[in-house]
């Protein structure tokens, strides 16, 4: 299956065709071909459906057992490329190893340093900065261990985003964030022309990204716009003071109505899909 993302260049930052990645004999990446470009790239699908084995692709934390990946286009099976690629990468993996005894500003530097970013004033400006940027100003000199679970992650964001990556990889960036630096992290500037997350908050999706993919059991099954996903539940979407056994799928919403998905009875009230109908609606069909 091939898909393309609706982007604004014609070179592609992150380019997959037929990849896959097994562990022992179950393939945990099937086949994934894509092309995308700049722009925030959103990576949706259920728990063990391949999302983090293959940003850790992306990223050439792990490599493919079969087909071909290049980023920046540059191909990462190759020693020298790969390291190229890893200069103009942030990757935040999912669960982020921090050194407890060093301060956010240590580690960011010293991420930064790794990079091969050797101008120690321009270096320590550039800490300060992504560290500000996350909302940590005031405990970038304290011990990591001393803070909570919520910062840690802001610091692994920071590290991640040091030195403007051009290409930027987030696994679930918003996990442990509150809602206050949910919604920090979604007018967070930054300078990475292609940035590619995984979430499973679909509403950040609909904030933040221009194009989006959804993956069941190791593969792609959609590549679009927002907008797009939303659609797919277009005429499907209706609500009710009761519940309907014709839905295929069917919740109570706040207002205490229920919202249906399936093909509408007769008379029923149409609503518009949202991206959580959208995503459902592929997730039902999938299952099926
Ligand atoms: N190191 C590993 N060894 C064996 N199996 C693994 C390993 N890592 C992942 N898997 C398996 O590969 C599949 C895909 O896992 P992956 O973590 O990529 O999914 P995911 O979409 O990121 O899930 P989640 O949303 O829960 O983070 C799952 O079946 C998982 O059990």
């Amino acid at each position: 299956m091939t898909t393309n993302t609706s982007t604004t260049t014609t070179t592609a930052t992150i380019e997959a065709d037929g990849l896959v990645k097994r562990y022992g004999s179950t393939p945990a990446v099937d086949g994934v071909t894509l092309s995308a470009g700049r722009g925030i790239i959103g990576l949706l699908g259920p728990n063990g459906a391949g999302k983090t084995t293959l940003l850790r692709m992306v990223a050439t934390v792990l490599a493919p057992d079969a087909g071909r990946l290049r980023m920046l286009g540059l191909d990462p099976a190759d020693p020298a490329q790969r390291t190229d690629i890893r200069r103009q990468l942030g990757y935040l993996p999912q669960s982020p190893g921090l050194y407890p005894g060093f301060t956010p500003f240590d580690l960011v530097d010293y991420v930064a340093v790794l990079k091969e970013h050797t101008d120690r004033d321009w270096r320590h400006e550039e800490s300060r900065r992504v560290l500000e940027s996350v909302g940590l100003a005031d405990v970038m000199h304290r011990k990591i261990r001393k803070l909570s679970g919520g910062m840690k992650q802001r610091v692994a964001l920071a590290a991640a985003m040091v030195g403007s990556p051009q290409l930027l990889v987030l696994d679930e960036p918003a996990n442990g964030l509150d809602p206050d630096q949910r919604l920090r992290l979604r007018s967070l500037k930054t300078e990475s022309s292609t940035v590619l997350m995984s979430t499973h908050n679909i509403s950040e999706v609909g904030a933040l990204c221009q194009s989006v993919y959804v993956m069941f059991d190791g593969r792609i099954r959609f590549a679009g716009t927002p907008a797009e996903l939303a659609g797919l539940a277009a005429g499907q979407v209706w609500e009710d003071a009761s519940q309907d056994p014709r839905a295929i799928r069917s919740w109570i919403t706040a207002t205490g109505a229920y919202r249906h998905l399936g093909e509408p009875p007769s008379g029923a009230q149409v609503v518009d899909p949202t991206l959580d109908d959208g995503y459902l609606l592929l997730a039902r069909r999938e299952q099926s």
